[in-house]
């Protein structure tokens, strides 16, 4: 993809649509201080932040200022004044099935000013995006979302599932693992040095992860942000392995116990390990700490170990949504990025209402890889095939969601007997595919 992506201009369809309702979509220079804090302001209130002081704004701006960052502003409205529509997008690494990666279109920031909802200014935006995605060569889109009802009418669909766990800490006895090496507290300082070469060992491995960018962890150990509280009561703490190497880091909170001392909650915040010891030894200190009668954990893998290293597994109680949501622009280019568990050809007709990813396509697996080639006409003999849209396609893609369940649900239509087996077989994933940051 270009390195010049924050610069390519806006798409001239959605700019026209917009015009002529007497709006302009154009890009933020944010080297333009006065410009990029007004954007940051009406992102800041679309979301109901605060208003940002001076301190939050610099930290934004200094971490931020590498985006597409895009704006609508009412025609006539001068270059500083808060645009009515936000939206930002960068090209990021996501981890796919088989320790593979893609870089994809990251969208995020997607606001409009509640005095200008349901005009159609997040649709057109939302299409600006997809289509300079599509114009850099991006072969997907991803984003999380605050509200699951709005992006599917893009072509996005949920592709990783997160889990927030409650553990009531009086049933959940460690039975798992005792790991030989060193848990230590680290200052914040040392947390936030730490995460970025912890988080960038590991997600490679993980279909889901991506690239997180240096104001995210910032923000994770409370050194940007404005909620001074949880900052007084952030800890950090790092887990050495036996040979002396940092594996593992958790941040957490201790809150509530006003009323009685013994039933504090901890908020475990983040939990990052590389390695099986380092994940044992952190959740067993969390599990095993004095005076806390519950364990809250957020953004945690929907497939995690700890269910297997507690002594009664219904200690956890678990509530699962989804995370991370996929939109697929170009099939064969996507498909092939990843790798695949199973040997196999199968056949899949995709419809796509905004044309990218139109098609039928024959995907063969064999040897970890995958090719893709456009079929004009039938499919092959012999040869499993699916029918469904784009949404569909995305979902399967990282390997979360089974074509069987699909199927069996009507999503997807199998247009030969057991083809959403032969597909499952092929895009299942052996590592639960897992993302730990919101972006
Ligand atoms: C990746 C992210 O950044 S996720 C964050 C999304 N942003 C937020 O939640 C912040 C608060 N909300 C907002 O700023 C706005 O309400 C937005 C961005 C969600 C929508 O902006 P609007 O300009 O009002 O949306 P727009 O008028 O373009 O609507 C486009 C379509 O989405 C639908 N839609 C808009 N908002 C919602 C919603 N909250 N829930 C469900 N559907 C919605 C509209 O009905 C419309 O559907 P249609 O064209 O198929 O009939």
């Amino acid at each position: 993809m270009t390195s010049d992506f924050a610069h390519h201009p806006v798409d001239p369809e959605a700019a026209g649509r917009l015009s002529g309702s007497g709006l302009r979509l154009g890009l933020v220079d944010t080297d333009d201080a006065g410009m990029f804090r007004a954007w940051l302001q009406a992102t800041s209130r679309g979301f109901h932040g605060s208003r940002q002081d001076q301190e939050s704004l610099a930290a934004s701006m200094a971490g931020l200022a590498h985006r597409r960052t895009t704006g609508v502003w009412e025609e006539g409205a001068d270059a500083v004044s808060e645009p009515v529509g936000t939206v930002s997008s960068w090209p990021a690494e996501l981890s796919l099935p088989g320790g593979h990666s893609v870089e994809a279109w990251a969208v995020s920031s997607v606001s409009v000013s509640p005095a200008h909802r349901r005009r159609g200014i997040a649709r057109a935006m939302l299409e600006a995006e997809l289509a300079t995605a599509s114009a850099l060569g991006a072969p997907l889109s991803i984003l999380t979302v605050s509200e699951s009802t709005i992006y599917g009418r893009f072509g996005f669909a949920p592709a990783v599932f997160a889990t927030n766990l409650t553990i009531e800490t009086r049933r959940a006895t460690w039975v798992g693992p005792l790991p030989e090496g060193r848990l230590r507290f680290v200052t914040l300082d040392d947390a936030r040095a730490l995460l970025p070469e912890l988080h960038d060992r590991g997600r490679g491995g993980v279909p889901g992860q991506i690239d997180v960018w240096g104001l995210r962890w910032d923000q994770f150990v409370a050194l940007a942000g404005d909620d001074r509280d949880r900052a007084k009561k952030l800890r950090a703490i790092r887990y050495d392995d036996a040979a002396g190497v940092v594996q593992g880091l958790a941040l957490y909170r201790a809150t509530g116990g006003e009323e009685d001392f013994t039933k504090h909650v901890l908020e475990l915040e983040f939990l990052l390990s590389t390695t099986g010891d380092a994940y044992a030894a952190l959740w067993r200190f969390v599990l095993g700490m004095d005076l806390v009668s519950e364990v809250r954990a957020y953004l945690r893998s929907v497939d995690e170990p700890l269910r297997w290293q507690v002594a009664d597994q219904r200690a956890i109680k678990e509530s699962i949504e989804d995370h991370l949501w996929v939109r697929i622009l170009d099939v064969p280019i996507a498909l092939e990025a990843r790798g695949y568990a199973a040997d196999g050809r199968i056949g899949l007709e995709v419809s796509d209402v905004y044309g990218y990813a139109a098609g039928r396509f024959l995907l063969t697996a064999g040897g970890g890889a995958g090719s893709v080639t456009r079929v004009e006409g039938a499919f092959p003999d012999g040869v499993p095939a699916l029918a469904m849209t784009v949404n569909e396609l995305s979902s399967l893609y990282l390997g979360a969601v089974s074509a069987t369940v699909l199927a069996a649900s009507g999503r997807v239509t199998e247009l030969t007997p057991d083809a959403g087996a032969a597909a499952a077989a092929l895009f299942r994933s052996p590592v639960t595919p897992w993302l730990n940051v919101w972006f």
